[in-house]
Formats: C-alpha cells, structure tokens, sequence
C-alpha cells in the first residue's frame, strides 16, 4: 500500500457535532508514531494515564499501522451498519450461549444490569472472535455479512492487537518490567477471548435508556472506535464525565487483567454508554471494539515483580476463590465473566 500523509476520511464529520457545553474527561492524548518509536515522553504518557484515568485517546493519524486502522475501522462501521439490519429473528439464529461462550450476537436488552435504576440495556453486539477470524481454532457460526469480510477482521485484529502490545511494551518500560512481560501473556498466536465487537445503539427514543451499564472491561487492553457520544467514565470526583470521539483518534484503555497483573498498580476504569447527547441522539450510534485479552493459557496472578503474596481485589463475585488461594487461568476466568452478560 502506497505511504500517505492524507488524513483517513471519517464518518464523524457527517453527524452532528457533540454539545459543547456538557463536561469532557480531561483525558490525555498520546500519539501512536511517538509510542511505535518508544518515546519516552510517550510511554511516560501511557502510564499516568494508566494509573490515573485507565483511558486515554491515541492518535492514529501519524503512523501508518494507526492510518491503516482508521480506514479499516470505517470499513468495519459500514459493515455494522449491514449486519445489524438483518431481522431479530435473523440475528437470534447467531445468539451466544451464557457461560459458555461470548461470541456471537448479543440482542439489545441482556445485559446484566448494574446501574441503579435496573434498565435494560439498549445496545446490540456482533461479538466475533479472534480465533475464528485467524483460524487459531475452528469458527462458530457467524452470518454471511460477518464470514465474507474475514481478510478485514484478520487484518484489524492483528492491527488493534499490535496497538495493544505497544502500550503493553510502554507500560513494561515505565514499570521497570522485563521487555515482553506484559506481552507474552496476550499472545495473538494462541487461543484467547480476543474478539472485535460491533455494537449498535438504535436512535434515542428514551434518553433515560441505558446503553451499557457500568462495567469494567475484563481483559488487558482495549483498542475502541465511536463516532456518536455516549460513552462515559467515572470521573476522578466520582461524577460521570463523557468520552467525547476525537477524528483520527481511537480510545484506549485498560481492562481487569492488566490490574490483576499489576496488582493494582494500574487502573481499570468503570465506563458506560448513555444515549447519545442532543442532535447527536437523532442518529443510531455505533462503535468497534477491539479486546486485547490474556490468552487462555494466561495466569490470572500478579508477575512477579509485584506479588507480594496478596492479591489485589477486582471484580468481587470471584474473589472468594482468589483469596482462598484458587489460581484462574485466563480461560476460565473469561467464562465466569461472560456469565454476567446475560443471554
Ligand atoms: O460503545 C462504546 O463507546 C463503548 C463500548 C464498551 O464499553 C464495551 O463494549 O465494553
Ligand atoms: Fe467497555
């Protein structure tokens, strides 16, 4: 592919501008030709993101592998907008299964509520695996509109998942970690819950509606692309503060697996998706997702510059068994937390 310097055109100069005066997450913006490049001040960057906010935009415009991530996450929004308008039943044929697997389409409505008021989310998935779109194991089911694109899945996956093993290399420098560390527990080559997640939130209609209730992501890192607002995190008052989508610029953060690692050391920021603010809320919003996870293989225990002989509390409902000295490997401890997504 010929090197272009031309900025990638983007969807989000057709939709509505995000309302100016609600309050934006001050959260930094670290450039991915900088953090490819290991700058120091990049990688400095990375860590006081990880440990303040646990999110953080990366601009994708200076670096050819971020270019080719924003043209490819286009592609993929366009492939969204198709994939959804099949009828439920449709999209019902390719629902995933409990606690036994999280790929697969996931209907608006079953996600398992968090947030006060106990709504139901309003937010449909495509969750497709790494695996299958790789050949690492044999594919589930997925539909035609899915099963057709695979070089463009295959592609993303081993672009977004590049991204994460470069913040994974930055965060092994700042912490005095041996190279690879981090990165050898999220390997692409093996079996792992790595998947691209297509969602769609349809037009406001209620702007009470949950889009996603809080959560924390569970894997290691997550490589995100919206172009409607909606997303928010907890502020570091407590409050809510929207994630407003940046041209050029993917959202990045750390899930569970990287404080378990780091036994606290970093942070996996609780987040969650309302309607869309204003005009913006006219429009169906979208995103794609890619979910850096530990591979199956992968302890679930800190490394061992950081353990202490204690382990460090993250989503409770397992810590029982943590504490009582039970060692997960990634592979389980993916499908107790798919457990909680509903079905
Ligand atoms: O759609 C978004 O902006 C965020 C989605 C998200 O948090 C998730 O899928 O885990
Ligand atoms: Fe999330």
């Amino acid at each position: 592919m010929p090197h272009s310097t031309s900025p990638v055109s983007s969807s989000l100069s057709s939709l509505p501008p995000f309302p100016t005066t609600l309050p934006h997450a001050p959260i930094a913006r670290i450039s991915s030709a900088a953090l490819l490049s290991a700058s120091p001040a990049a990688s400095a960057a990375v860590l006081a993101a990880a440990q303040t906010y646990g999110f953080f935009y990366l601009d994708l415009r200076d670096s050819d592998v971020g270019r080719t991530l924003l043209s490819e996450s286009e592609q993929l929004l366009s492939l969204a907008k198709r994939s959804f308008d099949a009828s439920l039943e449709e999209k019902n044929a390719f629902h995933l299964h409990k606690g036994v697997s999280l790929f697969g389409y996931k209907a608006a409505g079953t996600v398992k509520q968090t947030d006060l008021t106990q709504r139901p989310d309003s937010t449909e998935f495509w969750n497709v695996g790494k695996d299958h779109m790789l050949d690492v194991v044999p594919s589930r089911p997925y539909p035609d509109v899915i099963t057709r694109e695979k070089p463009l899945f295959a592609d993303f996956m081993r672009g977004a998942h590049g991204m994460g093993m470069v913040v994974c290399a930055a965060l092994e420098r700042e912490m005095g970690l041996g190279q690879g560390e981090l990165e050898g527990l999220n390997r692409f080559d093996m079996p792992s819950g790595d998947h691209v997640r297509l969602t769609r939130k349809k037009a406001v209609q209620d702007e009470g509606a949950v889009g996603l209730p809080s959560h924390t992501d569970f894997g290691s890192v997550t490589v995100l692309f919206n172009w409607l607002g909606g997303l928010q995190i907890e502020g570091r008052t407590g409050g809510w503060e929207w994630v407003v989508p940046v041209e050029g610029h993917a959202v990045v953060n750390l899930g569970d697996a990287m404080v378990t690692f780091t036994n606290g050391r970093l942070k996996s920021a609780k987040h969650r998706v309302v309607p869309a603010p204003g005009e913006q809320g006219r429009h169906d919003r979208y995103s794609v997702v890619y979910f850096v996870r530990p591979h199956n293989d992968a302890l679930m225990k800190p490394l061992p510059k950081f353990d202490d002989g204690t382990q460090v509390k993250v989503a409770g409902k397992f810590q029982k068994q943590v504490d009582e000295g039970k060692v997960y490997s990634a592979g389980e401890w993916m499908v107790r937390r798919a457990a909680q997504l509903g079905n």
